[in-house]
């Protein structure tokens, strides 16, 4: 495995003028963008087999030896910094148009960034998919993914376990009935209170990121011929001959630009945010939009940058009576399902418990940080409002457009769940043994008590759980806004697949990270079989030579 080295001497990659290929050009059997949370699971599993060469192109550096990113308690310092794309988003007339959506620009994407709490979809999330067209991606099909993972997925480790947090667990248990749970990830669940499962190793507060449990060990061994790691390096445009797919634009850090082509086929791992994006600009996209702006339509997908979820959440902040203690895994860590409804097939209401006083938002309208304090995120795990990501130019370098259209859904049910996550916060901070901590509601404060008036200031305070998706989509062929088909291969071209959150037909009920990785755990096998279904590496199809020489 080598980093910034699609190297002509290293296996022959290069083919000047080879093959059709135009000088200068590099070629891979795969051309990977974004070696973020999937990226890096597919191009890990992908060369297991020493035959097959990979590029994987990473528009962040590495994550090598960068203590303030891999120690999972310092995310939040990460936040609005040199390693985040930071996307704004559009005016939200009903709700809170200052949230910045930080998406990781470095090694291990978004897992490198983020609090690393690690739910395994719950079946019904999967179930859905399927109902929503993404044909063998139901809950049975992909339980084995999980069990494939190689991230160290582990309980918040007792030493970090808050005395504050084990009372907020206790009180939450008691105010609202539901079960506690030890080990979210057990079995399936409907409701509970609890420690976190997370993604990371307690003895030194390490990230178990896709980068550290998929890449590092084969840097550190070398034990990867066939991967070239691209790092600040930027896919800008997709080379698509006719309705093929074969290579990736890219430009390096120093201005460089150059084409890497996928003998087999290129796979887009960019994120909700910039697959959509490269797909735009390349021509992918609804044609009239694309048109508007000048930019050549090749094919007209009218879903590319529709159906954009998220879960968005509102926030509560009591100040507590003195500091509390200082130990934890990373300030959040332990939360509560509820379901509201007893016909949900899984929890419509999700709380996470802060060990800080969350205050960026509310502050922003007056509210002032307490010196010492707590906060309680409700959020909405099945929202009902979708947004969109459009273009606003040709220009690649120009950041796309973000309009979540956060609380416009028809019947308000996203605004009213989190009125009834307000007032269920304040039943728990009014029980024991988690009151006795508390001097004071901060925000909203308890003057505020009318639906109408708790829905302002929820909306107004509102944030993101930074869980964007869903807009490449996956879905069924008589779906019109379907991106992908369930192979994940973009409609009516070749070549070219798409694996990360975008591809999400709908939202799962908890926190998506798990569920991308699986993601890319299935791409990796389905690329394996290859475009029909049979690996071409144990067929006559194809054949390559070893070190990826044509
Ligand atoms: C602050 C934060 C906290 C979160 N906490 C949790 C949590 O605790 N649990 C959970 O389940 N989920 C959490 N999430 C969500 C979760 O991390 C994401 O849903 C998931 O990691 C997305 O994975 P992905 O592969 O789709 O994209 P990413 O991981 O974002 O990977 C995309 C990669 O592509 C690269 N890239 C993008 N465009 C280009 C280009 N044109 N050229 C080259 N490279 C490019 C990026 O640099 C990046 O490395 C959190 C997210 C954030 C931001």
């Amino acid at each position: 495995m080598s980093s910034n080295d699609p190297d002509p001497g290293r296996g022959g990659r290069r083919e000047d003028g080879a093959d059709g290929a135009p000088s200068g050009s590099s070629v891979y059997d795969y051309v990977i963008v974004g070696g973020g949370t999937a990226g890096s699971v597919i191009a890990s599993r992908l060369t297991e087999d020493p035959d097959v060469t990979v590029a994987l192109i990473e528009g962040g550096p590495s994550d090598v030896d960068r203590p303030e990113v891999l120690t999972l308690r310092r995310w939040l310092g990460l936040l609005g910094g040199e390693l985040d794309y930071d996307y704004p988003t559009t005016i939200q007339p009903r709700g809170n148009s200052h949230i910045r959506h930080s998406r990781a620009k470095v090694l291990g994407g978004c897992s490198s960034h983020n609090t690393l709490i690690s739910f395994k979809p719950l079946p019904s999330d999967w179930d859905e998919w399927e109902e929503a067209g993404a044909s063998g991606w139901n809950a049975a099909s992909m339980e084995s993914y999980f069990g494939k993972l190689r991230n160290n997925i582990v309980p918040v480790h007792e030493k970090d376990r808050n005395a504050i947090a084990r009372d907020w667990v206790e009180a939450a248990v008691t105010a609202t009935g539901v079960p506690r749970v030890e080990g979210f990830n057990a079995a399936p669940f409907h409701e509970g209170a609890g420690f976190f499962d997370l993604a990371y190793h307690p003895e030194d507060n390490k990230r178990s990121s896709a980068s550290v449990a998929y890449l590092h060990p084969h840097l550190a061994a070398g034990d990867r011929p066939g991967l070239d790691l691209l790092l600040e390096t930027w896919a800008f445009r997709l080379e698509l001959d006719g309705e093929r797919a074969t290579g990736v634009h890219v430009r390096a850090a120093d201005g460089t630009e150059s084409l890497l082509r996928a003998r087999r086929e290129v796979v887009v791992c960019a994120g909700a945010v910039d697959t959509p994006r490269l797909l735009l600009h390349s021509g992918l996209g609804p044609a009239a939009d694309l048109a508007e702006l000048g930019i050549p339509v090749v094919r007209d997908l009218p879903g590319v940058g529709e159906n954009l979820l998220d879960h968005p959440e509102s926030v509560i902040v009591w100040e507590t009576d003195g500091p509390i203690p200082d130990n934890s895994a990373m300030d959040s860590d332990a939360g509560l399902f509820v379901r509201r409804d007893p016909e949900a097939a899984g929890p419509d209401l999700m709380f996470h418990f802060y060990q800080i006083p969350f205050t960026d938002n509310p502050e922003r309208i007056g509210y002032e940080r307490p010196p010492h304090g707590v906060s309680m995120t409700p959020n909405i795990p099945k929202p009902r409002s979708r947004g969109r990501l459009y273009l606003t130019s040709a220009d690649p370098d120009v950041k796309p457009a973000l309009d979540f259209r956060y609380f416009t859904d028809e019947d308000d049910y996203d605004g009213r769940t989190l009125v009834d996550g307000i007032r269920l916060a304040r039943e728990i901070a009014r029980t024991e043994p988690f009151a006795r901590w508390l001097r004071r509601e901060v925000c909203p404060g308890p003057q505020v008590t009318s639906d109408e008036e708790l829905s302002a200031y929820a909306r107004q305070v509102a944030h993101t759980v930074y869980h964007p998706a869903g807009t490449c989509r996956m879905g069924a062929e008589d779906d019109a806004l379907a991106v992908v088909d369930p192979q994940l291969r973009v409609r009516g071209l070749s070549g070219l697949r798409i694996a990360d959150a975008s591809v999400f037909p709908t939202m799962f009920a908890v926190n998506p990270m798990i569920g991308v990785l699986m993601v890319g755990e299935k791409a990796a096998d389905l690329l394996r079989a290859g475009p029909s279904g049979r690996n071409p590496h144990d067929s006559h199809e194809e054949p390559t030579t070893p070190g990826g020489v044509a």
